[in-house]
């Protein structure tokens, strides 16, 4: 069992303009008032991390990405680099998120490069991984999460912070969420992988559970051993609801 502080980090995806930083107040004034008994990270569209740096300058209240590309710089027309997420004033980045392995091809090897070039950045990474549906029927949703883990891990991941997102693909926007049993095996094996591929560097970093998290299934999936965090969709958007999960760690 890892002894890290939860991490309760919610992914905005294409969501958000300028005047959705309302809430990101709302949820600064809120726990300006009630310290949270986590982490809480706010990863908003790229466009929106500068602002909303300076909406939560001096609050607690963590800023990720999204993405980032795995190049330093270079001609990738439409893309945004570590440093550049780093620049505008995010400390986290989540990368390898389904809709991007899905939608635009990500392998394991492009997440992995994306990690290295987090950490040359200086950000802290959420790497994301998950089974689809037919995997899970096919009874192959461990080797799955676990092959992923050992391919999207760079070795030099080992001694510096990150975090590992076990979002199961059938599981995200559904309202479909796994049986506690099943978010269990994953995130041991999840750990497993973690360790067999970083040695020690692999026992401590936090694994989240991401998929239909909201205020009313939080307290019981946040129980699970080795669930040390949330990676919530839809449920971040709005203060309030995001509040009703960060208040169930
Ligand atoms: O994809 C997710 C977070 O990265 C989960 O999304 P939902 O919480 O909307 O299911």
């Amino acid at each position: 069992m890892t002894e890290s502080l939860k991490l309760i980090a919610g992914n905005w995806k294409m969501n958000g303009v300028g005047e959705s930083l309302e809430e990101a107040a709302a949820l600064r004034v809120a726990l300006d008032a009630e310290a949270a008994n986590c982490r809480v990270a706010l990863c908003p569209p790229a466009t929106l991390i500068d602002r909303m740096a300076q909406t939560l300058g001096g609050s607690a209240i963590e800023i990720g990405g999204q993405d980032c590309h795995g190049a330093a710089s270079g001609a990738y027309t439409g893309s945004v680099s570590a440093e550049m997420v780093a620049d505008a004033g995010a400390n986290l980045v989540i990368l390898g998120h389904s809709e991007r392995r899905a939608g635009f091809g990500e392998t394991d090897a492009n997440v992995a490069a994306k990690a290295e070039a987090a950490l040359a950045a200086g950000l802290e990474p959420i790497i994301c991984v998950g089974e689809t549906l037919a995997q899970r029927e096919a009874g192959e949703a461990v080797s799955v999460v676990s092959q992923q883990v050992m391919g999207s891990l760079p070795v030099s991941l080992a001694d510096k912070p990150f975090a590992v997102a076990y979002e199961p693909v059938w599981a995200i926007g559904t309202g479909l969420t796994p049986t506690l049993e099943q978010i269990e095996e994953v995130h041991a094996a999840v750990r497993a992988a973690m360790i067999a591929r970083l040695g020690a560097g692999g026992a401590k970093p936090v694994i989240l559970y991401g998929g239909s998290v909201k205020p009313s299934n939080a307290k019981e999936i946040l129980a699970v051993p080795e669930v040390g965090g949330a990676l919530v969709g839809g449920a971040s958007l709005k203060a309030e609801d995001f509040l009703g999960i960060i208040r169930a760690v």
